[in-house]
């Protein structure tokens, strides 16, 4: 038997087609007044419809969210919600409005209400991401831990194909690195399997027709349980090297997280086979990361570096700049073996089976 430690993460959750009718109730559970809502520019159309469902408790709203959370626009934000005397903050989108809500909560400590639109997860944990200066700085604070979430599937079916494919397979990253971290403990191993397997059966139904609310829920539920992951372990070598192509080579966060995946798994797998044969029974594969390659491949989704941006004269950068301030990794980091991974990403190879 394994020695761990397990600590759960507090808040409530709301789920359900239809549950953003509930949102009402669970400000004034929240005991707010003035909620600010947010939003991306994108996305005004929604957060314009939190707050008529807000009427007298909405403050106003601030549209301008971004992706990796710049520092100015997180000013802004929090300017705003002093002014209009905000005393919560309502985040109707993906990870960069979430994130955004986020960067309010670390300043002022406003409750945070999530209503997520994509698979993110990031709702589901104390993490924030704040990037200054072209550098993305991330840290844990309890504090931007939002206090109540409301997953309506509904709000998810205009979530174009392709990103619902990215997003799905970001959360199951979420859950594969947290079945091998440092942290790991059996009730999140237990998630990561049901969390992985939900997402692996709902988005070739998605693909298939985009309006399945039931799909859309099970995939809402499966980047629910992926975040929760996310939230209480801790993460590993594929989110380093996310980090490190999202934050200095600007590559798009969910197509990141789907290219390199089947890459860390195929570096780790013989380090971490309890993980591996989670992972494959989950997806039911024989490989876990040929499983997620395929998973990817089969429903459209880009599999190369090379066709979401990044440059091959950039590799080389990336892998210094991954094998800095390392994440701890069931496979120790060699250089060689990083930079032939960064390669066989930017390329595009199925990974060979462990
Ligand atoms: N801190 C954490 O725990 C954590 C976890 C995961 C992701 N993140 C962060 O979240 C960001 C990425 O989030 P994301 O992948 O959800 O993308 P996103 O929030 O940037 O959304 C991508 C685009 O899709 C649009 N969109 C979102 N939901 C939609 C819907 N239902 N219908 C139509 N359009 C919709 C958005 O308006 C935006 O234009 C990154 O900055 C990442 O670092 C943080
Ligand atoms: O990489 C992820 O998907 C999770 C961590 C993250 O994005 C940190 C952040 O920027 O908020």
């Amino acid at each position: 038997m394994r020695a761990f430690v397990y600590s759960g993460q507090p808040g409530r959750v709301v789920f359900g087609p239809g549950t953003l009718s509930q949102l009402g109730r669970e400000i004034q559970a929240l005991g707010a007044r003035r909620a600010l809502v947010l939003s991306t520019p994108e996305q005004r159309a929604s957060a314009e419809h939190v707050a008529d469902l807000l009427g007298d408790r909405a403050a106003g709203i601030f549209d301008r969210a971004v992706m990796h959370v710049p520092i100015e626009t997180a000013r802004e934000a929090r300017e705003v919600a002093r002014t209009l005397g905000a005393d919560c903050a309502v985040a109707v989108g993906g990870g960069s409005t979430t994130g955004l809500g986020k960067a309010i909560a670390l300043d002022s400590g406003l409750p945070i209400l999530a209503i997520p639109t994509t698979y993110a997860g990031s709702e589901m944990t104390p993490i924030y991401g704040i990037t200054e200066a072209g550098m993305k700085k991330t840290g844990r604070d309890a504090k931007v831990l939002p206090r109540t979430v409301i997953y309506d599937p509904e709000l998810t079916l205009t979530l174009p194909v392709g990103l619902s494919v990215t997003s799905g397979l970001n959360a199951i990253a979420h859950a594969a690195e947290g079945l091998y971290s440092v942290e790991a403990n059996p009730v999140m191993d237990l998630m990561a399997e049901e969390g992985i397997g939900a997402l692996g059966r709902a988005l070739p139904r998605i693909r298939a027709n985009p309006a399945d609310v039931e799909a859309r829920g099970d995939a809402l539920y499966g980047a629910w349980l992926c975040g929760i992951v996310l939230g209480n372990v801790g993460m590993a070598l594929h989110h380093k090297l996310c980090h490190t192509l999202g934050g200095s080579f600007n590559l798009p966060h969910a197509e990141t997280h789907t290219v390199v995946l089947p890459h860390a798994l195929a570096y780790n797998a013989a380090a971490a086979p309890r993980a591996m044969n989670r992972i494959q029974r989950a997806l039911k594969g024989k490989d876990a990361a040929q499983a997620v390659y395929d998973l990817a491949k089969d429903n459209g989704a880009p599999v190369a570096l090379r066709d979401i941006g990044m440059k091959e004269g950039d590799l080389d950068r990336a892998c210094e700049i991954a094998l800095q301030n390392q994440y701890p990794n069931p496979r120790p980091l060699e250089k060689a073996a990083i930079r032939q991974l960064l390669q066989d990403a930017f390329d595009g190879v199925r990974p060979a089976a462990a």
